[in-house]
């Protein structure tokens, strides 16, 4: 971070700063298109400004950083596209491991969160090795929702959830303490629902690693969440700068804050109800 930017941080951590900040790195092939460049080259540059914009969340004190980068959805796009996108995306996990100021200065804990049984041996492989090594760190933590869509992530909640509870049930019925139903109950008519709280399904997010986002950033001027985090939004602000990833600069990040900093009370009163 040079001077200025650091000034700037020291600025804006003088009101509340965001515990969370999730991204969607929308307008990398157009940024390429834009520069008759090949697709490739686009999504380069968006890692070098994902980089950049971490490095900023951390200094100013964001403690968790989500991107949005490669969705269950993206695996329709056409078959070199995907090898081509998830080539640069495994050589892109081995460098940040050895990004020093990440996994030393900043102390980023890296998580991956999605099906990742999706993805092909070397980049799961990949993504486990990035988890192990940065395991001792709680500095600040970077998610990587990778086959990612929010509905997989809520069906997965639930699927574990009732999994759980009808293991519950068994142990109980084992022990002679009922059926294994014992999650649920029936109701006047007879009918039966499971006995699920809500905190029981966060439980089994994939994004419980970290806090509900306070905002996301969606690049590309899109106001489409597009199955990001849907669960986890309910409270939060979205932010969509017109401009592609790879253009993306501190001062989008700065407007970013300024804006959670002035709707600061009401988030956190709302936060408070919900
Ligand atoms: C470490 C790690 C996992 C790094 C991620 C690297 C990176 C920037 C990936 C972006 C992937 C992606 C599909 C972005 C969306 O832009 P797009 O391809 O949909 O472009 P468009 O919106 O212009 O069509």
């Amino acid at each position: 971070m040079d001077e200025d930017s650091s000034s700037i941080s020291r600025v804006l951590s003088v009101g509340p700063v965001p515990d969370h900040i999730a991204f969607i790195m929308d307008g990398n092939r157009r940024y390429a298109k834009k520069r008759n460049l090949l697709d490739g080259a686009g999504h380069r540059s968006g890692y070098l400004a994902l980089m950049n914009m971490l490095k900023y969340c951390y200094e100013l004190g964001v403690k968790y950083a989500t991107i949005y980068a490669f969705s269950i959805d993206n695996f329709r796009r056409r078959p070199e596209e995907v090898q081509s996108t998830m080539q640069l995306i495994l050589e892109k996990i081995e460098d940040l491991i050895k990004e020093e100021s990440m996994v030393n200065q900043y102390g980023v804990r890296i998580y991956f969160l999605g099906s990742l049984k999706l993805l092909s041996k070397p980049v799961r492989l990949a993504a486990e090795r990035a988890m192990v090594a940065t395991s001792g760190n709680s500095k600040s933590v970077l998610s990587i929702c990778l086959a990612y869509t929010s509905s997989d992530e809520i069906l997965h909640a639930v699927q574990e959830c009732c999994g759980e509870k009808w293991d519950e049930g068994s142990a109980l019925e084992s022990k002679g303490a009922g059926n294994g139903l014992v999650f649920l109950k029936g109701n006047e008519n007879g009918k039966i629902k499971p006995s699920i709280v809500v905190k029981d399904l966060e439980k089994h997010m994939y994004a419980a690693v970290a806090p509900d986002p306070d905002i996301i950033i969606r690049t590309s001027g899109e106001t489409r969440l597009s199955n990001f985090l849907l669960w986890q939004s309910a409270n939060c602000l979205l932010y969509a700068p017109p401009i592609l990833w790879p253009e993306i600069g501190l001062w989008h990040l700065i407007w970013a804050v300024l804006d959670f900093q002035r709707n600061f009370s009401y988030l956190k009163e709302k936060t408070k109800l919900s």
